[in-house]
């Protein structure tokens, strides 16, 4: 039943958000923007807040180690940092290589004009029809900040997918990335010389993924790409302090659905959150609960109780193992197989091939998040920060052949994203009980700090409209045509 201790057309009392990721923090801001300034909001984290936004301290600069690129498109994130008054990070240019195993089997060139006839000539103008393809991707895509202006929200990751793409993108959601572009007519060779590196660089997968998140993968490869000025981390600490919510250092254990007798005469429920943090463990009763972390084993351990029909504590589907290893040293140019000089070796990214050989997805020169003036980045004649990003921790013997000398290494264990596998299989709603949402459920389309952000506004969407029942604005169809002419 559906019945607040106030009555319906109040705003809630209490919310609690469990995790503060970027999706957390934006769903604490965009609940505080939905319910207004009375409502308590409670944001339970036992880590860091950023989640997966992360950096790490190496001699005098702070690195990524988690997400770190935003699409120029990425409007939420945009609009957090103009919120926030927090600047973008200054950008470098960089080059890009494409390793075998055994030597460079690519290399980009400084001059635009060479990259593009190179292009041309091995591939012929398939390097152009895909940033057509993934363009076509995103304009659909863009649908989505129309409807949430407008505040409309959907109940699962299907609905809000289909809203945006229609049938193509559920299509795309069947399919790998490489049946989908080799329906588009790519070859196989363009597959897995150049869409192979990037789907391995940016989810550590092959082109099996499913077609929409090979599509943002792509997305993840286009030019302009930009990070937050001081580390990612910084819009989630902006968005938990802008929302006025409180931060709960301590981890949430399980959730249960209390009925109160009400004041009224009638009865109503709420959760209790049962949680643990360094003074011992405690509960609170909360109107309406945010899950927004991963419900996947080795992700999170909640326990749901009294819930009918039962929800579990972990959801079919694994998370991926990204190792991101950061290494102050010199590298050793000979181990990508080129003779060039390392004093002239300027590539700052490499991407690998999905071939026998390859035991890294990639390896890049790191900007520290903040960017002095004067600052320029060593070539690889100089020490300076590597990033590699592998399946498997890498062994002593495999830093001894990568780099020539270093002095310190850092690595990052992360459950990283999922494990995409077409058919899709169902994903996990958005409403896991009345009042009781989860927003990670967006990752099976893709995992992205945008993605996030937009499971965040339609989550906080979501639970005003259905606290206030208005049906109105949940699942509408065709609202691409209903829409148009509007903005
Ligand atoms: C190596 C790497 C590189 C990436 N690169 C990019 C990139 O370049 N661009 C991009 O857009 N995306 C990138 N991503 C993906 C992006 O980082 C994630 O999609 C996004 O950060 C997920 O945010 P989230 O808040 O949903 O989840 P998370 O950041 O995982 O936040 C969940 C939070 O919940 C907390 N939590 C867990 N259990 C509990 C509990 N029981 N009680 C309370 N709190 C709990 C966790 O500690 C965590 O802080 C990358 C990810 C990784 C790992
Ligand atoms: C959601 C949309 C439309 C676009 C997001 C595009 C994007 C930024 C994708 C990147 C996703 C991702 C998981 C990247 C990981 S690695 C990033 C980088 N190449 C690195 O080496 O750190």
């Amino acid at each position: 039943s559906f019945t607040s201790a106030a009555g319906l057309t109040e705003p809630p009392k209490s919310i609690a958000v469990v995790g503060a990721g970027i999706g957390g923090t934006a769903a604490a801001f965009y609940l505080r923007q939905e319910f207004g300034p009375a409502v308590k909001i409670d944001v339970f984290e036992p880590d860091a807040v950023g989640g997966r936004l992360a950096t790490v301290k190496i001699g005098e600069f702070e690195y990524e180690t988690g997400g770190s690129v935003i699409h120029p498109l990425n409007l939420h994130m945009k609009h957090f940092i103009e919120k926030l008054g927090i600047p973008s990070r200054k950008n470098l240019p960089s080059k890009m290589a494409i390793f075998d195993g055994k030597e460079l089997v690519f290399e980009e060139s400084d001059w635009f004009i060479v990259n593009f006839f190179r292009m041309l000539w091995r591939y012929g103008f398939s390097f152009l029809r895909m940033q057509m393809w993934v363009e076509s991707v995103l304009d659909k895509f863009m649908r989505i900040y129309q409807y949430q202006q407008f505040g409309y929200s959907f109940t699962t990751v299907e609905r809000l997918l289909h809203a945006m793409g229609g049938d193509s993108f559920l299509t795309l959601m069947n399919q790998t990335l490489e049946e989908a572009m080799m329906g588009e007519g790519f070859s196989q060779v363009f597959i897995n010389d150049i869409v192979a590196p990037v789907t391995r660089v940016n989810y550590g997968q092959s082109v099996r993924i499913n077609g929409f998140v090979g599509a943002v993968s792509l997305a993840g490869a286009d030019s302009g790409l930009w990070a937050v000025d001081g580390g990612n981390k910084r819009v989630c600490t902006g968005l938990l302090y802008n929302s006025k919510s409180e931060l709960i250092p301590a981890k949430v254990t399980s959730i249960s659905v209390k009925v109160r007798p009400s004041k009224k005469g009638s009865s109503v429920s709420l959760y209790e959150v049962n949680y643990v943090g360094d003074s011992g463990s405690a509960h609170s009763l909360y109107d309406i609960v945010v899950v927004a972390t991963p419900l996947h084993q080795g992700k999170s351990d909640i326990t749901f109780s009294g819930f009918a029909p039962p929800i579990p504590s972990h959801y079919p589907g694994l998370y991926h193992q990204t190792v991101a290893t950061l290494v102050h040293g010199k590298l050793n140019v000979s181990y990508l197989g080129t003779s060039e000089p390392a004093s002239d070796f300027t590539v700052s990214e490499i991407l690998t091939t999905d071939s026998k050989g390859c035991t890294i997805n990639s390896l890049g020169c790191l900007d520290p998040v903040h960017i002095p003036n004067g600052y320029r980045r060593p070539s690889a004649g100089h020490s300076a920060v590597w990033k590699v990003f592998s399946p498997q921790p890498l062994s002593p013997e495999q830093l001894r052949e990568m780099f020539l000398s270093y002095d310190s290494v850092s690595e990052a264990r992360w459950l990283a994203y999922p494990t995409y596998r077409p058919p899709h299989r169902k994903t996990p709603p958005f409403i896991l009980h009345d009042r009781l949402y989860y927003l990670n459920a967006v990752e099976w389309a893709a995992s992205a700090m945008e993605m996030s952000a937009i499971a965040a506004r339609n989550v906080a969407l979501l639970a005003h409209h259905r606290w206030h029942q208005q049906v109105t604005k949940i699942d509408q169809e065709d609202l691409h045509t209903r829409l148009r002419g509007e903005l």
